[in-house]
């Protein structure tokens, strides 16, 4: 083989590697941003992999996006591993993560362990649960039984009714000690990814760097995590209505999907999202 690359053998359009937790983190360590996005279908799991994109999330945001609900609390976890089996077909080599919904987790760690092993069969290779402080020993039920786990701290949709809103979390100095006393906490018990979601960036910044173990992911939560994850739809400015700060329109500046979501990941990559002042607390 020549080692002069040739158009077609280029990074961006060569076959990859399946992205695993091992890679994730030698990515970590190097300093390259992972790109998350969130995905439904087998469509968009093609397209999204194509263009670079490192891990797939398969979201409870399906209630709101596909379903029109006006919250993730309806989300059952037969949707979720019904589309989590669609994206897994479509999807070649990103590190593919889905959510366990409202209800399919929190009853105790046999029913967590259930939820997770249906989302495991249908395609996952992670699963996510939100909150901190009683999940700890959840997260540490499902790791020790070979299930990797993402946490979900600060803005957990799920409790959007015990929140009173869609608001900053973590803003209070107790607020932000708590936050990261969860963190510390889902680590220990053997959480590998984190997202952070509409917290202070400068409080994301911490917890990425006192916990090195975790592989961080905002959504609203500055620069300084280990890879960013926005709403596919809202990133292809699909969604209608008031959008949160933290989201940017790749659509606009890109004259198909696919463009949009390589300039997303390049983006992402470079440090160039989020911006400081328009996407970040
Ligand atoms: N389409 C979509 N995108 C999302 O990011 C998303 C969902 N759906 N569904 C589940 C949750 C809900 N999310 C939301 C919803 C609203 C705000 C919001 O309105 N934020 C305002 C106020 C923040 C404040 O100052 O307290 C903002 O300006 O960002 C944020 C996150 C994030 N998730
Ligand atoms: C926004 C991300 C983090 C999520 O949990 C979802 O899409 O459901
Ligand atoms: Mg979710």
């Amino acid at each position: 083989m020549s080692s002069h690359a040739s158009p077609a053998d280029d990074s961006s359009t060569r076959a990859r590697k399946p992205l695993s937790l091992f890679r994730l983190r030698e990515m970590q360590a190097s300093g390259e941003k992972i790109a998350m996005l969130t995905c439904y279908d087998a469509s968009f799991a093609r397209v999204l992999d194509e263009a670079g994109v490192d891990c797939l999330l398969v979201g409870d945001s399906l209630g709101m996006v596909l379903q029109g609900q006006a919250s993730t609390v309806p989300v059952t976890l037969d949707e979720v591993a019904y589309h989590t089996r669609c994206v897994a077909r479509g999807n070649r080599t990103a590190w593919l993560i889905a959510d366990l919904p409202f209800g399919s987790y929190q009853a105790n760690r046999e029913q967590a362990l259930a939820s997770s092993v249906a989302l495991m069969q249908a395609g996952a290779q992670m699963v996510k649960l939100e909150g901190g402080g009683w999940t700890a020993e959840t997260v540490r039920f499902l790791t020790e039984r070979g299930i990797p786990v993402c946490a979900h701290l600060g803005l957990t949709p799920q409790s959007v009714f015990a929140l009173g809103g869609y608001r900053v979390q973590g803003r209070s100095d107790e607020g932000a000690a708590k936050l990261r006393a969860q963190a510390r906490e889902l680590a220990d018990a053997g959480a590998a990814m984190l997202v952070l979601e509409l917290v202070p960036a400068p409080l994301a910044a911490r917890v990425s760097t006192e916990n090195p173990q975790l592989l961080t992911i905002g959504i609203g939560a500055g620069t300084a995590c280990a890879g960013q994850v926005l709403v596919l739809h809202d990133m292809l400015g699909i969604t209608r209505g008031k959008l949160p700060r933290f989201v940017r329109n790749f659509m606009a500046e890109a004259h198909d999907v696919e463009a949009a979501v390589r300039l997303y990941v390049s983006e992402v990559k470079a440090g160039r999202f989020p911006h400081p002042e328009h996407h970040s607390y």
